[in-house]
């Protein structure tokens, strides 16, 4: 696969990492605009770069010069990040065959001679030091030997200029230093404009110079022709918008008069140099008349983007594309439909009417996620240069389905993916086995760790400038997260408040049945958790009490980043409304239409919550810590979350200003089952499968009480054939990555390591289950015998789901009724009860030197001997 420069010169960068940091020279906007980067690479991890390789490598096109790496392997991870062009020292060459041009050689100094090195994959020559070198004789020798592409480096304080003139004269790419670059014309001295560059390249066969330009859209769909100058260019780079050269009126901002503005893309030059391309991001339209663009209006796909756009952004009533964007099942179902019905389409006309159907639904599935066709191309385009290529074979349930062979049953060879988590690959999903007769204790705790979390450093310098920006801007900047993370950019208002409209709660009706079944089940619980005030009389004559009230206004988060979880908002709303609490605030991040789940809303409104914030993250809690605008302050926030929630409200718990108290730290979900050999092996793999697919954060634990090696396999072949199963399986293979079995010999052994890991969930799949029940130290909420699966805790059973996870079961309990209450306490005393507990009390102040306190007993026993 060759590549086609989009500029007749290449512009050079530090290492990926500093890109970010550029202050002099181009910054990374100005860099995309012209499509490609040359990189030095640096010995080092390289994770960052591909990090940003990942980030950015459908902005431009990434070179390298990787003579410093010694791995072979690294510049093959390089080639799959998408690098266009390599550079290998010419005696590495050989090993890098099989990728043809994209690995090309280096050889450095300015000698002609060392042009023999050349491959018909091109060549490079590092530091091209002009005043060394014969140039003319280069120059006929670089003609003669016809090499493309030829690329020249030069050596530092080259003049730029002069390089660009000889590259020019040996048909060479220039591959020129960002710092010696500029886009900000006659601003920065020394240094050279790249408009400059560009119209030194171009080859105008007008009087007037101007370059002929074709302006196109995103999709590549042209808009126009206009014209380009030097300096129109150089506005254009400067404030990254459309500017051209109007033969009449001089430099034109396109948009300044009608609004109908554009940002730019990228700018490239055509083979010969004699016309340019601008792509834009184009506002309204184009052309005068009314049309996109002045060859007509779009067409075909590009079109559909545009409709499904418009009606993203208001649609006519009745309108089906609305109605698919607000209901995610139906558009999932649609989209699923579709595919069966192309996949078992005939004829050529059958096939193009069912693909166009798909594409249509598959299209408003991106345009409802906020994704562009242009980013799907991009995409494409970033697969397309990948090295290392999948089996392409389907996943376990479609495979399944179609009685497709994968790769392991059948011949094809193994993938050289490393994308595991994305990817599905074929290999066997099973949990690590440690036998306790043969590790340690040290090494267990080991595998038994959590999986790692980011630091709480580096999540709390993301979440603190939310949680400021939230306190400081109120509604605003709540909706500008929202915006940014949940794609809701059509939201207007972070607040729904009740009464909620009942068409914003349609559910079917089973739903709503099971709903009102979990509801009912676990208020009764929680209301079984009320207490008696308390008396007791210490004393003769003095009387302690305990009594609780309610906790006024609570804000109960209730996620929604990777599955949407109206059950945790039964789990936190059902106790609040029976502990009687006076203001119940839901907050969830919304869909990317601006919606909230009808279930969601269904709940807020059986728990008589008075609002619902539209809102996820950091910036839900600091909302609701602090209120705004149009959220209303709480006491107490309670609610699991990812990381970021679990941090902000750390934060917000410990900042005196926000007034707010919080539940516990409940993270990722996990589970702990105990099975001995009674249990049912696909009970057991079914259990640690439905908290395996809650996250690839989430750990699934088995310890299995003296089980042979058939029934241990067993158990393995379930988790396996039910995990293939699974919708979520590629979730399922990241979390069961970090989990494992432990093989124990006794009940005592099994509960030792549960105590000490203190599960969320502890499953107990064993003979005399409840018995052991006495056994349990540490755990969220325990689920007993084979009949009782954990996920019924997790919906309908009566107890509470909101459980401390990570290790805080030593500590900490899941939510319940007190959860909701204070406790307030009182004294009561007769003068006789003062009497007898005076002394010590005066006694106790003395000690503590404290007269205050003694004076205001001693004045009272005064007073009744008077
Ligand atoms: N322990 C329990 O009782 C319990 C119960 C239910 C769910 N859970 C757990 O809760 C978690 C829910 O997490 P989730 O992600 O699905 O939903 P979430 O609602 O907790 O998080 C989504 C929010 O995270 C924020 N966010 C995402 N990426 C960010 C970034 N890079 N910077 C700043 N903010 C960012 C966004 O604001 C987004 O709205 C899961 O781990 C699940 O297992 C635990
Ligand atoms: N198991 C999760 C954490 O305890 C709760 C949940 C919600 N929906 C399904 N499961
Ligand atoms: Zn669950």
């Amino acid at each position: 696969m060759e590549t086609t420069l989009p500029l007749p010169f290449l512009v050079s960068v530090a290492v990926p990492p500093g890109l970010n940091g550029i202050k002099e020279g181009l910054n990374r906007e100005e860099v995309s605009c012209l499509g490609c980067v040359f990189f030095e690479i640096t010995p080092g991890p390289l994770e960052k770069i591909l990090r940003f390789l990942k980030r950015h490598n459908t902005e431009f096109q990434p070179f390298f010069d990787v003579t410093r790496l010694d791995s072979k392997d690294d510049v093959i991870t390089l080639l799959d990040g998408g690098a266009r062009k390599v550079f290998v020292e010419p005696e590495q060459l050989s090993e890098f065959a099989e990728f043809g041009s994209r690995v090309a050689p280096v050889v450095s100094g300015s000698n002609a001679s060392q042009l023999a090195s050349a491959t018909e994959h091109g060549l490079l020559i590092t530091d091209f030091d002009q005043t060394k070198c014969e140039v003319a004789q280069f120059i006929e020798e670089a003609k003669s030997k016809k090499i493309t592409p030829l690329f020249i480096k030069p050596v530092a304080g080259t003049d730029l200029e002069h390089f660009i003139d000889i590259a020019a004269q040996c048909n060479a790419i220039p591959i020129l230093p960002s710092t010696g670059l500029t886009s900000k014309e006659g601003q920065q001295e020394g240094k050279l404009p790249v408009s400059k560059i560009l119209a030194k390249s171009w080859k105008s066969d007008r009087q007037d110079g101007l370059i002929p330009t074709v302006v196109c859209d995103e999709n590549g769909v042209a808009l126009g022709l206009v014209y380009s100058s030097e300096e129109s260019v150089g506005e254009a780079l400067k404030t990254q918008t459309g500017v051209y050269q109007s033969r009449k009126r001089g430099l034109w901002y396109k948009g300044a008069t009608s609004g109908d503005t554009q940002e730019l893309i990228r700018i490239s030059m055509d083979c010969d140099n004699d016309a340019l391309k601008f792509v834009v991001k184009q506002t309204g339209r184009f052309c005068h008349l009314e049309q996109s663009g002045c060859f007509g209006d779009l067409k075909g796909i590009p079109k559909l983007e545009q409709t499904l756009l418009s009606r993203k952004q208001s649609a006519p009533a009745g309108s089906y594309t609305a109605r698919l964007f607000s209901d995610e099942k139906l558009l999932r179902a649609k989209i699923m439909e579709e595919a069966e019905e192309l996949c078992d389409a005939k004829t050529p006309q059958d096939v193009a009417f069912e693909a166009a159907d798909l594409i249509y639904f598959a299209l408003t599935k991106a345009v409802s996620a906020g994704v562009t066709l242009a980013d799907i191309e991009k995409s494409l385009d970033a697969k397309s240069w990948k090295v290392k290529r999948r089996t392409g074979d389907a996943k376990g349930k479609w495979a399944e389905k179609e009685g497709i062979k994968t790769a392991t049953n059948g011949s094809t060879p193994a993938p050289l993916t490393t994308e595991a988590a994305k990817e599905p690959t074929p290999e066997r999903i099973t949990m690590r086995r440690y036998d306790m007769s043969q590790v340690g204790a040290a090494e267990l705790d080991a595998a038994l760790k959590r999986p790692s979390q980011k630091s709480s450093e580096t999540i709390m310098n993301i979440i603190k400038p939310i949680i400021d920006d939230v306190r400081k801007n109120g509604d605003k900047a709540v909706l500008s997260y929202t915006h940014k993370f949940e794609k809701a950019t059509s939201l207007t208002s972070p607040v729904l408040r009740a009464p909620f409209p009942q068409e914003l709660m349609q559910l079917p009706g089973e739903t709503i049945k099971a709903i009102d079944v979990s509801f009912e089940n676990i208020r009764k619980f929680h209301a079984a958790q009320k207490e008696k005030p308390l008396q007791v009389e210490t004393m003769p004559g003095v009387v302690c009490s305990r009594f609780s009230r309610p906790i006024e206004a609570v804000g109960l988060y209730v996620p929604g980043g990777t599955a949407v979880l109206p059950s945790t908002a039964l789990m936190l709303g059902v106790p609040a409304m029976v502990a009687g609490c006076h203001n119940i605030v839901i907050a969830s991040p919304p869909r990317a239409d601006g919606s909230i789940t009808p279930e969601i809303v269904y709940v807020a409104h059986k728990v008589g919550a008075e609002s619902i914030v539209l809102a996820g993250g950091a910036q839900a809690v600091a909302a609701m810590a602090y209120g705004t605008e149009s959220v209303s302050k709480v006491d107490k926030i309670l609610g699991p979350g990812n990381q970021f929630v679990t941090a902000a409200k750390m934060y917000v718990s410990n900042d005196t200003n926000a007034g707010v108290s919080i539940d516990m730290p409940a993270g990722p979900s996990e589970v702990l089952v105990i099975a001995d050999k009674d249990a049912n092996p696909a009970f057991l793999a079914s259990d640690l499968l439905s908290q395996a697919e809650h996250g690839v954060d989430s750990q699934v634990v088995l310890i299995a009480i003296d089980l042979n090696e058939d029934q241990l396999q067993a158990i393995e072949d379930e988790v396996h054939k039910q995990a293939m199963a699974l919708p979520r399986v590629e979730i399922v293979r990241g979390s069961i990555a970090h989990s494992i079995t432990v093989l124990v010999k006794t009940v005592e052994e099994a509960m030792k390591i549960s105590n000490q890991y203190a599960p969320e969930h502890l499953i107990l799949q064993l003979k005399d289950a409840e018995k052991v029940v006495d056994l349990v130290m540490n755990a969220g909420s325990v689920f007993i015998g084979g009949w009782t699966p954990e996920s019924v805790g997790d919906y309908s059973a009566g107890v509470n789901h909101s459980l401390p996870t990570y290790g805080y079961a030593k500590q900490y309990s899941g939510v319940n009724l007190a959860s909701f209450v204070k406790h307030i306490t009182s004294s009561n005393l007769t003068a006789q009860g003062l009497r007898n507990v005076g002394e010590a009390v005066m006694q106790l102040a003395k000690v503590e030197e404290l007269e205050a306190h003694r004076r205001a007993v001693e004045i009272r026993l005064e007073h009744m001997n008077r």
